[in-house]
């Protein structure tokens, strides 16, 4: 319970209708969520205009309404309060509802297209192995040490995610590291957070379905550096072409790591293997068991962030050496045949092509690659036909198919997909809209030895279709199939 004005305190408002004294039992977006001591904030988003809804929390009798407009006629018992910005407004009224719970620990943001959810899951297990309590918020699962909260977004919405820093304190985590969204950037849905410091991984094709140009979603990731206060780190990718962009303005200090230039954090890949990378980082030589180049990325950019934090570097390359990644990265099983089955989240063209790239180094010239790829629905179509070019360039066989198709017809996002594979690859490419079929198909073509990847699904353990999501799990199909097969 905290009073109105207390929790707008940090924000300019335009106009205030009523009592400032009124008790806020919690705050919300969402009109059926309102109840009695409920603020609501209405905020404009893709599909609806908070301020539609302004109606509704009245009905439910909410203690006060946070709106950019004020509708026409006003209820006595309520406090009307206009801002500039309720997006913004709603991230600084949800850190100072919870007593701004991000200045009370060290806060790492993490943004990029990809490797966000490996970097955080390393950082997260690295501190806690270092003896601390830590927590993470990521695409995968939230967590507070070793307790798992199911995520629902790689970044949370402003108040589940102020509400779960307050957790974190509670249970003295000295550190909390999280994925930071560029939807989370333009919905300002970290408005109002102190950060310690951030990661910027790389950044290439995706979500321009949302952020509509390459440049745009340049600008909601460049965002995230901006708003960095001055005493803490940015820490950036320098072999990505957009990393000096990144930190053009930012007020914190600016740090470099690369595999390929002399920056102040670097690193050289010396083999890099299915068993894992052999690196020489800051000149001292390391294996882990992370694998492919682009984990060399997240290894280097895991390092010098703990470095950055003060951490002692051989007790953090020591450590760093022993962990997996996250779940659903080239995570994979081996059949009684030896037919290699790799379940990887690559879903845009970089990730795919890296990861493709990976097998294609550490594969024997007699071993086969089958790729079971599809595009989600009510996402970004600009990326279908790419990746399924990128999946005939670099696999001897493609088995196209359905992934998330959400609300849109799978047939169609197929044939999006099929316009990138190019007739000399026509030979190679099959189309299985059933994604179950579709990876049944690469066991019955695999060969022994051969290599299957399953891309685009990772850790997630569900189809979802026209709203409604059933189970689900490449990892688990790929085991029952090969059993099935005889495989
Ligand atoms: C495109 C997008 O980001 N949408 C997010 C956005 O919803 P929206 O803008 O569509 O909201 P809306 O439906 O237009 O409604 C506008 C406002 O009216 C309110 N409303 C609506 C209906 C009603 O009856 N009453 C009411 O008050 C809503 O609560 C909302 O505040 O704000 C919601 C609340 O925070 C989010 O849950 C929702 O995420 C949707 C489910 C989603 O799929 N988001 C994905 C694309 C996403 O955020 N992905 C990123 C990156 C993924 C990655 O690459 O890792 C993520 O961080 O997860
Ligand atoms: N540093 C990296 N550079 C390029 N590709 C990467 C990198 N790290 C991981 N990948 C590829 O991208 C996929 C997704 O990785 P990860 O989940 O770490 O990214 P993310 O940024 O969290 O993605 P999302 O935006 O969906 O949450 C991996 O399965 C792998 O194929
Ligand atoms: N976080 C990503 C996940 C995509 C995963 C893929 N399986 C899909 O459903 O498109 C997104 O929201 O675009
Ligand atoms: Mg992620």
């Amino acid at each position: 319970m905290q009073l109105l004005q207390n929790i707008l305190k940090d924000i300019r408002t335009l106009e205030v209708k009523g009592r400032m004294d009124v008790s806020i039992e919690s705050i919300t977006f969402d009109s059926r969520q309102v109840r009695e001591g409920v603020a609501f904030v209405a905020v404009r988003g893709v599909q609806a205009d908070g301020h539609e809804y302004i109606q509704k929390a009245e009905e439910a009798n909410a203690a006060a309404i946070i709106c950019e407009a004020l509708p026409a006629e006003l209820q006595e018992s309520i406090t009307y309060v206009v801002v500039q910005d309720s997006g913004e407004a709603l991230g600084k009224m949800a850190s100072a509802f919870y007593g701004h719970p991000s200045t009370k620990l060290k806060l790492v943001g993490v943004t990029g297209t990809n490797g966000k959810t490996s970097s955080v899951t390393l950082l997260h297990k690295l501190f806690r192995e270092l003896g601390y309590h830590v927590g993470m918020l990521s695409t995968v699962q939230n967590q507070i040490d070793e307790e798992i909260i199911p995520s629902t977004h790689t970044t949370p919405d402003a108040v589940k995610l102020n509400e779960l820093l307050d957790q974190m304190v509670k249970a003295g985590c000295a550190y909390c590291f999280m994925e930071v969204s560029s939807h989370a950037m333009v919905q300002k849905r970290v408005a109002g957070l102190q950060f310690a410091g951030g990661v910027f991984t790389n950044i290439t094709h995706d979500h321009l379905d949302y952020h509509k140009t390459f440049d745009e979603y340049i600008k909601a990731k460049k965002l995230f550096f901006d708003g960095l206060p001055k005493g803490a780190f940015a820490l950036v990718n320098a072999d990505d072409k957009r990393g000096a962009v990144m930190v053009q303005n930012t007020k914190a200090s600016v740090h470099e790591f690369s595999l390929r230039k002399v920056t102040e954090f670097k690193a050289r890949i010396i083999d890099n293997t299915i068993q894992g990378l052999h690196l020489e980082v800051d000149g001292h030589e390391v294996w882990c068991k992370l694998i492919g180049a682009f984990n060399a990325y997240n290894f280097l950019g895991v390092y010098a962030a703990a470095v950055l934090l003060g951490e002692e570097t051989m007790e953090v390359l020591t450590v760093l050496s022993s962990l997996d990644t996250a779940a659903g990265r080239f995570d994979y099983i081996v059949s009684d045949t030896q037919i290699t089955g790799i379940v990887d989240y690559a879903h845009t063209p970089d990730a795919l092509e890296n990861v493709l790239n990976t097998i294609q180094q550490i594969r024997t010239p007699l071993q086969k690659v089958i790729t079971v790829i599809g595009c989600g629905g009510n996402r970004d179509a600009g990326k279908r036909p790419i990746m399924a070019d990128i999946a005939c360039r670099l696999s001897d066989k493609v088995i196209l198919t359905s992934d998330n198709p959400r609300f849109e017809e799978p047939q169609a996002i197929l044939e999006d997909m099929q316009k990138g594979v190019k007739p000399l690859d026509f030979k190679k490419t099959l189309s299985v809209l059933d994604r179950r079929e579709a990876i049944k198909t690469a066991c019955v073509l695999a060969e022994p030895n051969d290599i299957i990847l399953v891309a685009g699904k990772g850790h997630e353990t569900y189809q979802e279709i026209k709203g409604v999501k059933t189970d689900f799990d490449d990892k688990q199909v790929l085991r029952d199939m090969f059993q099935q097969l005889g495989k």
